[in-house]
């Protein structure tokens, strides 16, 4: 079989590795547990954010594994995000410094704005805070001030890219006619059920990489938007889709197995969270086998156009990403 490259060549010219380890949900002590065994099974990307309230664990893991010898700094891909409250030029580094001081790093591979959603936090801390049943919006706030800002972290050295999340096609042309530092990566739900097609195609005409969140339709979704938001959701489990579990027999894989190697025969680049290091272990075994053209077909066949992640009071957002189809 070809080899096949484990990561993505970014408009900095940096390499982005096809695989990182997502880290939304995952719990106090159990970050440090995911993050070393992905560090021993072979990842090289981490996907945090301010917002997932885990940089301080992962920054202490990360400093036990360089001391150790057994990584240095340059050899792993750090990706944060910039929260919903910080959408303002003045506010970027701030915020930024705020990762960098809990990851206990210098700077970061990439820097994401994590949506075009302002708002203002009640408590300094919430990504989305509610305030009479309403969304509480930051209506002074414009992206393109929030990306000079983070243009001036590229300058401050603070991160090697700059990229955004969960902007639709429209938004991602704004930032990319106006920016003097062009987006690097674009991400965005992405997954057999939604599989992005013509989101992916113009991020590839603009040389935007893209990273697919929820790759696995994240099985665990329903509880979570059930306890935080009230929201009943009956989302379908992705993971357990009767064509996806054909093909997995086919190839002594799982349906994870199976939905990872499609999106990176794709370029897409893939973030599965997991918490589990038998799970981590078999979400990092995708690189030993190949999806024919049929069975590629077969997935693609499998569109729903369905987003699984809903976003409470977005909708009421002058940048509500989600009121146009991509
Ligand atoms: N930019 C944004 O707005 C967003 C970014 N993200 C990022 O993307 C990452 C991935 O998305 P996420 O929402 O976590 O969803 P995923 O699709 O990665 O699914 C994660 C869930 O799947 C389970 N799981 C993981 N591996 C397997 C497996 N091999 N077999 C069965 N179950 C498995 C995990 O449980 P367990 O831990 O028990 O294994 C967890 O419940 C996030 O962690 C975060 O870093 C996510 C959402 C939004
Ligand atoms: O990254 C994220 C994970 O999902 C959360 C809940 O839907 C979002 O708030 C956030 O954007």
């Amino acid at each position: 079989m070809a080899s096949f490259p484990h990561y993505v060549k970014l408009n900095n010219g940096a390499r982005m590795p096809i695989i990182g380890l997502g880290t939304w949900q995952a719990k106090e002590g159990e970050v440090k547990v995911a993050v070393e065994s992905a560090i021993d099974c072979g990842y090289r990307h981490i996907d945090t954010a301010w917002a997932y309230k885990n940089e301080k664990e992962i920054g202490k893991t990360l400093k036990k594994v360089f001391d150790a010898g057994k990584l240095k700094r340059e050899d792993i891909f750090i990706v944060s995000k910039l929260p919903n409250g910080g959408h303002h030029r003045d506010k970027v580094l701030h915020y930024l410094q705020q990762s960098l001081d809990d990851l206990q790093l210098s700077y970061v591979d990439m820097y994401l704005v994590h949506s075009p959603f302002s708002v203002v936090p009640l408590d300094g801390n919430e990504q989305l805070p509610i305030k009479d049943g309403k969304l509480v919006i930051d209506y002074e706030a414009d992206f393109l001030d929030t990306w000079k800002g983070m243009e001036d972290a590229v300058d401050a050295e603070m991160t090697k890219a700059i990229g955004i999340s969960n902007f639709n096609s429209e938004q991602i042309k704004r930032i990319y006619d106006n920016a003097r530092i062009k987006p690097a990566n674009l991400q965005v739900e992405c997954h057999a059920y939604f599989p992005q097609i013509k989101l992916f195609q113009i991020c590839k005409e603009l040389n935007i990489s893209l990273t697919a969140y929820g790759p696995l339709g994240n099985p665990s979704l329903s509880g979570f938007l059930r306890e935080n938001f009230g929201i009943n959701a009956e989302l379908p489990n992705l993971l357990k889709d009767p064509a996806l579990q054909d093909i997995a027999e086919k190839h002594q894989k799982t349906a994870a197995q199976i939905l990872l190697r499609w999106l990176i025969q794709r370029g897409i680049i893939v973030i599965p969270k997991s918490s589990n290091p038998n799970r981590i272990k078999q979400n990092f075994e995708v690189f030993d086998f190949n999806l024919s053209e049929e069975d590629v077909n077969q997935i693609n066949g499998l569109d729903r156009n369905h987003r699984l992640f809903e976003y409470s009071g977005v909708e009421e957002h002058p940048n509500n990403p989600f009121n146009i189809p991509f």
